[in-house]
């Protein structure tokens, strides 16, 4: 077998679960933009805390899954109670609660000292204590990680079940780059085909369908509605996403919708200011993770072709495109086929992470 051959037959992979997979990839990524700290796999301790608290935030978020949201007064009674489990589920996610921001952190400190001068100090001239970094960096690590996860599975499961999408946007990055070349954040221009796909991703497979819930701080009128001080707001953002009158056929993947004569369309809703929530606490990683979804997608896209894997006798398999639902929801476990497009792109993937 000759080298670029073997190097080729060592990139065909048949990912089991897709899903698996994804919240490493995000993991190291939000690591290493918070802490600078470099994780090369999924067995990372710190990538590990994130996906843990991550899957905590899950269980315990939705208000009203637990008798003591609407009963407070049940936190006091003895954990050993037949029904107390909650009290036990909680001792344990507070453990990982305080350990996601203080460990990465503690980390960084002994090696970096000049971190705290990074930070700076605050309006009153006043320098941070530790505490203000320590739950900055982990807010982003932490809500991240898991959230970017959930839109790389949706992508490749898009590219699983769509494949003529797939094509047109390999047919937009061959036209637009000369060969052996990898994308850059530059090309977004003359690329709104991708531009397209990272929003049809997001729209898709909504991150956070039942958004996180607000509380009013003090009264608010809503086309006629009282809704007084303390009400939760839950904002229906899968609703938004899926409405007929703004996204015909919502279910369908069809970058295509947020396009006009080979241009993005202006007219077309802006679905970030639905998918990444409302007002004050809006998602304030929307515009970075952008940005890292389209080279992502565009580096994918340019090297690899995403396929149905198959089974022992041969027959494609057609993943589920249903979710598994939660405050923060993934696409269901599936199969797919992940394989380089040509010797070339071998050669420039394999060039790329020598
Ligand atoms: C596909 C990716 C992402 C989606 C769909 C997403 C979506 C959201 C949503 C819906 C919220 C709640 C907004 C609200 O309360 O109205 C949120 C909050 C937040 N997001 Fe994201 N997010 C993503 C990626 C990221 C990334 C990459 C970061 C960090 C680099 C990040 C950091 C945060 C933080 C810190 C909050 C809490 C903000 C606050 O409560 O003030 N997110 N995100």
């Amino acid at each position: 077998m000759s080298t670029s051959a073997s190097k080729l037959s060592l990139l065909i992979v048949p990912y089991p679960d897709l899903t698996n997979e994804t919240p490493s990839m995000s993991g190291a990524a939000m690591l290493d933009l918070t802490y600078a700290l470099n994780s090369q796999s999924g067995e990372d301790r710190f990538v590990q805390l994130a996906e843990q608290a991550n899957q905590a935030l899950g269980e315990t978020a939705n208000t009203g899954l637990y008798l003591v949201d609407a009963f407070p007064m049940l936190k006091y009674i003895p954990r050993w109670i037949p029904g107390a489990d909650f009290k036990r589920k909680a001792s344990k996610f507070r453990q990982i609660a305080v350990a996601l921001p203080e460990e990465p952190f503690k980390d960084v400190i002994t090696k970096d000292l000049s971190l705290m001068e990074t930070f700076g100090r605050d309006a009153k001239g006043v320098a941070y204590t530790e505490d203000v970094p320590l739950k900055t960096l982990a807010s982003i690590h932490g809500g991240g990680a898991d959230t970017t996860a959930s839109t790389l599975s949706a992508f490749f499961l898009a590219m699983t079940l769509f494949p003529e999408v797939q094509y047109k946007a390999q047919r937009e990055l061959d036209n637009v780059l000369s060969s052996g070349r990898f994308p850059e954040l530059r090309d977004q221009p003359s690329l709104p085909y991708i531009t397209a796909v990272v929003k049809e991703s997001l729209r898709w497979k909504p991150v956070i369908p039942l958004n996180v819930v607000h509380r009013l701080m003090v009264d608010d009128d809503y086309h006629g509605y009282l809704l007084p001080r303390g009400s939760f707001v839950v904002a229906t953002i899968r609703a938004l996403l899926y409405d007929e009158a703004a996204y015909p056929d919502p279910s369908s993947f069809n970058p295509d919708r947020f396009l006009k004569n080979g241009e993005l369309d202006p007219n077309v809703p802006d679905l970030a200011t639905a998918a990444f929530g409302f007002g004050r606490r809006m998602c304030p990683g929307r515009h970075f993770v952008q940005d890292l979804l389209w080279i992502t997608f565009a580096s994918v896209l340019t090297t690899f072709t995403i396929s149905k894997a198959v089974d022992e006798n041969g027959i494609e398999i057609t993943p589920d495109a249903a979710d598994n639902p939660g405050l923060i929801s993934h696409p269901k476990p599936f199969q797919c086929m992940i394989r380089p497009r040509s010797n070339m792109h071998a050669e420039m993937v394999a060039a790329a992470t020598d």
